[in-house]
């Protein structure tokens, strides 16, 4: 890639080419609820369920079952009002074993795949699956402290970012009055700040990532001629201090944790604004009525099977950024089913 220009928007969205490659595991969860848990005969037989007695009849931990109830719900399986699921007609007719319609056989052939088995396992057991599902490997989390694990994923995180790093900056102009220093936590690549920087000429950077990521960060930035304006801080976003600044950026963060770590991370955003600064938090949202979009519901149980988060919607982050004293602009779309809302410290 030479002379390549990195504020130029790509023309085109890529968002099926991404698709595929997002919903891979939503096949295999839909396989363990039909067949191995025989879920929708089982809601069939109560008519209207609340989450609470899902979880205790199967014995499934929350924010899987929260991943799988969002995906039925995107899918056009199932109704909720008030926490109480239904069925629907399509449901009732396709998904039952009693129903002449029934298309569980369909299923069988992925229902005791390696990625079938990693559901199950998150399903019972909350913990991440191993990655891709291989007997051999770590959970994701771990795997990123490997040297050629990270490579090969950050490139993975680099390549969809060009395209989703030029929009989204773009996009977040009308917020960048006031700003002139940008922390991007868990930057991986860089890319995101890159583009940023590559748009607004006032803007300078720091990048906080783990090792061995913070070296490959470096390689990038460097190649992107983005060297002498852009910083890097090796540590621990949980436990190190961040550097002050007007702005950070959370770029595909908050959707590897679940609620805690979510906190945690709020709470040192908090710490480290002062009045008026800003965070952008930027990855694939659930609508607040968390019955879709489809593609992100679908993403969200590999979310689920590899790190210790899922896909969230807008109200789920508003609510824990208002109580640590942020206002949270409406959330808007960029491009490839992502997009980003703002939240500045009052
Ligand atoms: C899903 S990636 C997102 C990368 C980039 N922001 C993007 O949007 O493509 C999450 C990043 O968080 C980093 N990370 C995870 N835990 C971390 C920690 N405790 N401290 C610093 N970085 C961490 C990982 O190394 C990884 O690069």
């Amino acid at each position: 890639m030479t002379n390549f220009d990195l504020g130029k928007n790509p023309a085109t969205d890529p968002a099926l080419l991404l698709r595929y490659r997002d919903r891979q595991y939503a096949a295999d969860l839909m396989a363990v609820a039909i067949l191995k848990l025989n879920l929708f005969s089982w809601i069939d037989a109560q008519q209207v369920v609340s989450t609470k007695q899902i979880g205790s009849e199967f014995g499934l931990a929350e924010r899987p079952l929260d991943v799988l109830l969002t995906l039925c719900r995107a899918g056009g399986w199932v109704t909720t009002e008030a926490d109480q699921h239904r069925l629907t007609e399509l449901a009732e007719e396709h998904l039952v074993d009693s129903s002449p319609y029934y298309l569980g056989p369909y299923y069988e052939p992925i229902v005791e795949s390696p990625i079938a088995q990693g559901c199950y396992q998150v399903l019972t057991r909350d913990r991440p699956a191993n990655w891709q599902a291989k007997d051999d490997s770590n959970d994701w989390h771990e795997s990123m402290l490997d040297e050629s694990f990270a490579k090969g994923f950050t490139a993975l995180m680099n390549c969809r970012g060009v395209a989703m790093g030029q929009t989204l900056a773009s996009a977040v102009q009308p917020w960048l009055s006031d700003v002139t220093t940008v922390l991007d936590i868990g930057a991986g690549s860089g890319i995101y700040t890159s583009t940023l920087l590559a748009k607004n000429n006032q803007l300078s950077a720091t990048i906080f990532e783990q090792t061995p990521v913070d070296k490959i960060a470096h390689a990038e930035i460097v190649r992107h001629g983005m060297g002498d304006r852009i910083k890097i801080v090796s540590g621990d976003m949980f436990k190190d201090a961040w550097p002050t600044t007007d702005c950070i950026l959370l770029s595909n963060v908050l959707h590897d944790w679940d609620f805690p770590a979510i906190r945690a991370l709020i709470q040192k955003s908090a710490e480290t604004l002062r009045s008026g600064g800003k965070v952008i938090v930027h990855e694939a949202f659930l609508n607040d009525a968390k019955d879709g979009p489809l593609p992100v519901a679908e993403y969200s149980v590999l979310l689920v099977n590899i790190t210790q988060g899922r896909c969230y919607s807008p109200a789920e982050y508003t609510a824990i950024f208002e109580e640590f004293g942020f206002r949270c602009d409406p959330y808007q779309d960029t491009i490839a089913d992502r997009g980003f809302f703002v939240a500045t410290k009052l």
